[in-house]
């Protein structure tokens, strides 16, 4: 049977009714999908440890996963992926909404008719000769009030054994499903088919995919659709589809916020918790801050989340968060003893490694792991390496799969289905000037403004050029599945809805800065806790609960007063440290002109609580002597 066009969703709920439900057949959904797509089977996976390691083996045998010495690194493989195949494909990612202005003008936008009969063309036949897998799943505890359900159909093992260990797979949500729930239906191929249309066997390759992608998202119809690659930010459909684009389309509608946050619990040496959420760009810290080892003594750091959280207003008026994933699917290169170490004991067993070098022991390397290379390395593109080629043996975005409930500073609450209470929210970014390293908002208006005017050099973690600065707002320029300067509003007015009594305040971080000699000015990583302790100091003096002087006004926001900071022990000059906060209103004078050019790109849609708070900021600069 030749299927033509995809089939529709069964009830196309329009945008803004505020209704998220979109009900769907889900056999007839998968029936359809696999006439279009012709697998030779389908396979409906339950997310058993049995399943997994048949997989896997599998991929052993097939060539995809390389397994790992089981003494050095048990029950963990080695994937290298197609050299053209290793992040995300911005370019090739699309927001088909019924009115173009609803994707703004940072996402590309496609109409959903022309998308779905483009689509429909090229997955016509794409998993030919291969096994469909049928992946139930949600995003958060299962049946918790925050989470949601998901299915994943692909043809690609790598991508289900990555889907179990992200995000929670299990039959239970099929029962779900029978008995009314919605869900999120998300197809993805590797646009590899195995037969031709007239039946010719074309040989597999040990990472299928194709040189064409497509990563689209159906907003109105909570869909997703992705083509033609096998890595995890394209693939995984669970994580930036659905937790970030589609979700955050879902809380626009329902009151609700998506964001691509670490989330974590800071306990202080006197036994007082607080949860901070924290927003960095791709490849800017989150992981690192979210497995923090401190170097204060007394205070402890628990994981949460280490990349996406979802935020809702509980019944006291708090802002409750949970982190909707399984796992971590983190940056391996920096990743060592010396910065990470939560981080390297999670990642001793049961890892699947993508793009990381391999030792003659068949352990894993990356560039950062340990100061020298191993001899005799094996490169992520399965070239023999050596120091000073030229080459790094790990690519750049080369990364770990691995469960939470692995990491051995996981807060026992992380998966509390009601999510945790926030204390503070952070926005950070990798800035070599100008931005301070750490700043308090003034208001919640005015952390939406710090948010809102985040930029960042590019990372690996994106096709595009590396250290080339950019707005990304929110750290959500990737993963906003609607106008940004509509995410600006929703923010002010979820803040709106919050009890200000405790209301979590709003910082600015950067760990980056450098001086002229282009060397870290802050050692970052386990010296971040005094960050995060001066941070939540705060949130005590707003509460009262302190009556010490924390802070000093800035153009830009609060800085730490003199000796808040606990500086103690650490080996950064005091030049340094004035450095770090030095706050140049002639410089602050141009990011404000650069603010006024980027808000004028959303036309009428940018709050004008945010014009207010550029006026304000201005102000504040032109009173600087
Ligand atoms: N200098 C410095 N580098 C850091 C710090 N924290 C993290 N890094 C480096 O930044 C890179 C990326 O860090 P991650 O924590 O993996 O970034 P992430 O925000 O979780 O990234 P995504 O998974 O892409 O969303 C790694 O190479 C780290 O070693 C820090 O405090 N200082
Ligand atoms: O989604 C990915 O591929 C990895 C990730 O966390 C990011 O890029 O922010
Ligand atoms: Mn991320």
């Amino acid at each position: 049977m030749t299927v033509t066009t995809l089939p529709p969703a069964v009830d196309r709920t329009p945008a803004r009714t505020g209704a998220a439900t979109v009900r769907r057949d889900l056999r007839a959904w998968v029936a359809d999908v696999a006439d279009l797509t012709e697998p030779d089977a389908v396979v409906w996976c339950d997310g058993s440890p049995a399943e997994r390691q048949a997989l896997l083996d599998g991929m052993v045998a097939a060539g995809t996963l390389i397994p790992l010495d089981p003494v050095l690194r048990p029950g963990s493989y080695l994937a290298r992926s197609d050299p053209s195949d290793v992040a995300r494909v911005e370019s090739r990612t699309f927001i088909c909404s019924r009115a173009q202005a609803d994707a703004g003008p940072t996402n590309n936008w496609r109409d959903p008719d022309a998308m779905r009969a483009e689509l429909a063309g090229v997955f016509e036949g794409s998993m030919r000769g291969r096994t469909m897998y049928v992946v139930p799943f949600s995003m958060g505890p299962l049946g918790g009030p925050i989470s949601q359900l998901g299915v994943q159909l692909t043809d690609s093992p790598y991508v289900v054994v990555g889907m179990q260990t992200m995000t929670r797979v299990s039959r239970r949500v099929v029962a779900m499903i029978d008995a009314g729930a919605s869900f999120v239906p998300a197809v993805h191929s590797v646009g590899a088919p195995l037969r031709t249309v007239s039946g010719t066997a074309v040989a597999d390759v040990p990472w299928p995919c194709n040189d064409t992608k497509y990563i689209a998202h159906f907003p109105e119809t909570r869909e997703i659709w992705s083509f033609g690659s096998g890595y995890g930010g394209n693939a995984l459909l669970g994580k930036k589809c659905f937790a970030l684009r589609i979700a955050s389309v879902m809380g626009r509608d329902e009151g609700w916020l998506a964001e691509h946050m670490l989330l974590v619990r800071l306990t202080s040496p006197q036994g007082r918790r607080y949860h901070v959420a924290a927003a960095f760009p791709s490849a800017c810290g989150k992981t690192n801050l979210a497995m923090l080892t401190p170097s204060l003594p007394g205070w402890r750091v628990e994981t949460l989340g280490d990349d996406i959280a979802w935020l809702r207003a509980g019944p006291d008026g708090t802002l409750r968060a949970i982190n909707p994933e399984a796992g971590f699917f983190g940056v391996a290169p920096g990743t060592s003893v010396a910065t990470n170490p939560a981080a390297i004991a999670t990642l001793d067993h049961d890892t699947v490694f993508t793009n990381v070098a391999l030792t003659p022991d068949g352990d894993v390397w990356w560039e950062g792991l340990t100061p020298e290379p191993p001899e005799g390395l094996v490169d992520w593109t399965g070239q023999p390496w050596e120091p000073g080629c030229g080459r790094p043996a790990a690519h750049p975005n080369s990364r770990f799969t691995v469960a939470a409930a692995q990491c051995p500073t996981i807060a026992d609450s992380w998966e509390d289905p009601d999510g945790v209470p926030l204390d503070a929210i952070v926005f950070g970014g990798r800035r070599a000037t100008n931005v301070p390293l750490v700043a308090q908002a003034h208001s919640w208006e005015h952390g939406v403004f710090l948010g809102a005017t985040v930029s960042s050099e590019q990372t690996a973690a994106a096709e595009g050029t590396v250290g080339e600065l950019r707005r990304d707002p929110f750290a959500m320029l990737p993963f906003c599945g609607y106008d940004m300067a509509d995410h600006w509003a929703h923010w002010l007015r979820v803040g709106a809805t919050l009890d200000p009594a405790t209301r979590p305040l709003v910082f600015q971080v950067n760990w980056f800065r450098k001086d002229a000699a282009g060397r870290y000015l802050w050692p970052g990583f386990g010296e971040n806790v005094r960050v995060l302790a001066w941070i939540v100091e705060q949130v005590d003096r707003a509460r009262g609960e302190r009556t010490d002087v924390g802070a000093v006004p800035s153009p830009v926001g609060l800085l730490p007063a003199p000796g808040a900071l606990d500086t103690s022990g650490l080996d950064v000059t005091d030049e340094d440290l004035r450095a770090l906060l030095d706050v140049d209103p002639r410089t602050w004078a141009v990011e404000a002109d650069l603010t006024e050019d980027f808000f004028a790109g959303f036309g009428d849609r940018v709050p004008a609580a945010l014009h207010h708070q550029l006026a304000l900021l201005r102000e504040r600069l032109s009173g600087t002597p």
